[in-house]
C-alpha cells in the first residue's frame, strides 16, 4: 500500500491559512524523511505559490511529487510545467456535484477526464484520477470508471459523510462488481471524526493508496492523520514501509515549518500522550512499560515520560528506591513520597531516582 501525504495541499484549504514558499518547502523536505510513496505538493493552476513549491520539491524530493489539476487543459499544463511526477486529475462523480460544479453528465465528465489523462501522458508525467464525492455515488456508477480508465483511481469522501462500516461495504460492493481493490486510492475527510478509522478499514481491505495529512491538517475537519494511520497499522503488525523511527520527529518538523502548533493531546505526536504520572500506572510501567501504553513511542522516534509527584504511590516509590540501590523500607518510602509531594510540578524519572539516592 502507498501513502500519499496531502498536507501541503489540503492545509492551504483551511480558511485563512497562507504559508510562504519557504515554509511549504521546509515542510515538504521534512516529509521526505519518511519514505512516503507520494507527496502532494499543490494545485499549480492556483498560481505562483503552488507552482514554485511543486517545481522546487520535484527537484529535491526522493518521494514522487503529485500535483492536482481539474480536468482542463490549462490546469494540466500548469501541473506539467511545475514538473510534477504525477498529475492527479480530479472530477466530480456524484450527481449532485456533477450538476452543481460542471453541469455535465457523468459520461461527459469522464470524457473530459480521459482528455486530461491523455494530456498528462503526452506531457511526460504519470496520470492519476480522483473521483470527487465517490463515496456518495452508487458503486454501480463508479465501477465502470475502472474499466474505462487505465490508471489507478482515488475515491473521495469529499464531505466526510461516511463511517467505517459503510466504507467496508462500499469497497466490497466494488470488488463484487469486478473492481480490483489494488487499483483504488482513498481520500477521506474527518467531519464525523472517523477519517482515520475509514482509512484503516480501506488499508486492511487492500487498497493501493491512502491519502493522509500530518495532524489531520486539511479542509474543514481535515484528513486521516498520517501519524495515526501509520502507527495503527504498524502496531497491528503491518509493515507500512515508512521510516518508522522518523515518524514523530518528521511530523513535528512539518508542523514546526508551517508554524502550526502541536496539540499536546494529539494522538501519537502530542507530548501528553506518552507521559504518565498516575501512581498505579507508573508503578506498573517501571516494571513493564507495555502495561499502560499501546506501543513503544521510541519505535516511532518519540519518548516515553514517566513522571513522579503528588500522584505517586508506595509501589512506584519502592521501585524508585530499588533503582537508587536503596532498601525500600517503610521509612524511606514515606520520606520519598513526602519529597515527591513537595515538588511543584511532576518530575522526570532520573530526577526522582536522584532524590531517592539522596535519602
Ligand atoms: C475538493 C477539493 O478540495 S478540490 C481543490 C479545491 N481547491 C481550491 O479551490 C484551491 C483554491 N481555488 C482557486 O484558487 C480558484 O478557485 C481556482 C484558481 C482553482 C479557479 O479559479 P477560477 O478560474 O476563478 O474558477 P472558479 O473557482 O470559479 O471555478 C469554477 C470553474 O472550475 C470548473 N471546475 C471545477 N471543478 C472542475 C473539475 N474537476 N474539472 C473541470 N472543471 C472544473 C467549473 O466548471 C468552473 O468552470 P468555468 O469557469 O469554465 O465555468
Ligand atoms: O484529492 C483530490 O485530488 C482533490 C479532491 C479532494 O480533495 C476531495 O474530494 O476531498
Amino acid at each position: 500500500m502507498r501513502f500519499c501525504d496531502v498536507t501541503l495541499r489540503e492545509a492551504t484549504q483551511i480558511p485563512g491559512r497562507e504559508y510562504t514558499v519557504e515554509q511549504t518547502i521546509a515542510a515538504g523536505r521534512a516529509l521526505d524523511e519518511l519514505s512516503l510513496s507520494l507527496v502532494q505538493t499543490g494545485f499549480p493552476a492556483t498560481g505562483e505559490h503552488d507552482t514554485t513549491v511543486t517545481q522546487r520539491l520535484a527537484d529535491v524530493l526522493e518521494n514522487d511529487v503529485v500535483a492536482i489539476a481539474r480536468a482542463r487543459d490549462d490546469d494540466v499544463d500548469a501541473a506539467l510545467e511545475a514538473d510534477a511526477d504525477v498529475v492527479e486529475v480530479f472530477v466530480p462523480v456524484s450527481d449532485r456535484q456533477l450538476n452543481a460544479i460542471l453541469g455535465l453528465s457523468r459520461d461527459e465528465a469522464f470524457e473530459s477526464a480521459q482528455d486530461a489523462i491523455d494530456r498528462v501522458r503526452d506531457g511526460g508525467a504519470r496520470p492519476h484520477l480522483t473521483l470527487m464525492d465517490a463515496f456518495r455515488t452508487d458503486a454501480d456508477d463508479v465501477a465502470p470508471a475502472f474499466e474505462r480508465f487505465n490508471v489507478s483511481i482515488t475515491l473521495t469522501d469529499t464531505v466526510g459523510a461516511r463511517t467505517p462500516s459503510f466504507v467496508a461495504g462500499y469497497l466490497r460492493s466494488l470488488a463484487g462488481l469486478g473492481v480490483s481493490l489494488d487499483r483504488i486510492g482513498v481520500h477521506f475527510h474527518d467531519d464525523l471524526g472517523v477519517a482515520t478509522a475509514n482509512a484503516l478499514v480501506a488499508a486492511r481491505l487492500g487498497v493501493d493508496r491512502v491519502d493522509v495529512s500530518v495532524a489531520s491538517l486539511g479542509e474543514r475537519a481535515g484528513n486521516p492523520a498520517l501519524e495515526e494511520v501509520a502507527v495503527a497499522l504498524e502496531a497491528d503488525g503491518h509493515d507500512t514501509g515508512l521510516a518508522r523511527d522518523q515518524l514523530i520527529p518528521a511530523c513535528r518538523a512539518v508542523l514546526d515549518a508551517l508554524d502550526e502548533p502541536v496539540d499536546p493531546r494529539a494522538p501519537v505526536i502530542g507530548e501528553a500522550v506518552t507521559s504518565h504520572e498516575s501512581g498505579l500506572h507508573t508503578a506498573a510501567m517501571l516494571e513493564d512499560p507495555a502495561t499502560f501504553e499501546p506501543y513503544d513511542p521510541e519505535t516511532f522516534g518519540g519518548e516515553r515520560r514517566l513522571l513522579f509527584g503528588a500522584h505517586t504511590g508506595r509501589e512506584a516509590a519502592t521501585r524508585l528506591l530499588e533503582r537508587a540501590d536503596k532498601e525500600p523500607t517503610e521509612e524511606l518510602i514515606d520520606a520519598l513520597l513526602d519529597r515527591l509531594a513537595e515538588t511543584e510540578e511532576p518530575i522526570e524519572l532520573d530526577e526522582a531516582v536522584a532524590i531517592a539516592e539522596q535519602l
